[in-house]
């Protein structure tokens, strides 16, 4: 019996907390944007996919993230397939999408929040104020989100980052309309995340430079 247990425990042990998507397909309209596609993202990684408009960024970003469906193939966390963990894998993913997912009417304060609330790891104010804080966003804490410039909407955005340890992170176009500050404060979070373990994947239609280096998949050529 302890010999089955020890077995299993090392099994256990040794499963590798990667990213990985085997044989995906996706399909979009009469188009097939990706074929066949297979990779691995391990821990201490960043996986950066470029492609031109159109060539299925989002869609791949959408289909690692669970919230697409793969015509075929499959996308797996753990040696798991993420359809059979559910919330398992939900509660280890930090998806950040193309929009900022903000609401219009609320503060950057009262959407981290609710955001935290809703994705059932509650967190709080003082909390919250700090990660707007890092992300340079002192003195606009409180202000309806729609009067905030695109910049600022993204890093209040990116706040959650700060929010809760996840070790999956997900992020669509993550640069976009942030200045050279807010885009090196970006790089050193990405880079301590991936230091503590995590892995990222991301797009982005400028090239990004991390200490910990930088993997690219190009779509669409
Ligand atoms: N729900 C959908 N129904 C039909 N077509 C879709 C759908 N979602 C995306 N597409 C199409 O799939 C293609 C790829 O879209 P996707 O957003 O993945 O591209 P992208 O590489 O992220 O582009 P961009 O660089 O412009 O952000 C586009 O032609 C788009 O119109």
């Amino acid at each position: 019996m302890s010999d089955i247990t020890t077995a299993r425990s090392s099994y256990v042990a040794h499963i590798p907390a990667q990213l990985e998507a085997d044989g995906v397909e996706c399909l979009r309209g009469e188009r097939r944007l990706l074929k066949n596609l297979t990779l691995q993202v391990g821990t201490g990684t960043c996986l950066l996919v470029q492609g031109p408009n159109g060539s299925g960024k989002t869609s791949l970003l959408r289909i690692l993230a669970g919230l697409t469906q793969p015509a075929d193939g499959c996308v797996r966390w753990k040696g798991q397939p993420i359809k059979q963990l559910g919330d398992d894998y939900r509660n280890d993913l930090l998806y950040c999408g193309h929009h900022n997912a903000l609401k219009d009417e609320l503060s950057a304060e009262e959407n981290l929040l609710a955001a935290a609330a809703l994705s059932g790891t509650p967190v709080t104010i003082d909390a919250v104020r700090e990660a707007l804080h890092q992300a340079g966003l002192a003195g606009r804490e409180r202000l309806p989100v729609r009067v905030l410039s695109q910049g600022q909407r993204r890093r209040a955005s990116l706040a959650r980052l700060l929010l809760h340890y996840r070790p999956v992170w997900i992020l669509d176009e993550p640069f976009t309309a942030l200045d050279t500050d807010a885009m090196q404060w970006l790089s050193a979070l990405i880079d301590r995340h991936l230091a503590l373990g995590g892995l990222t994947v991301l797009t982005s239609h400028q090239d990004i430079s991390l200490a910990r280096g930088v993997r690219t998949l190009r779509l669409g050529v």
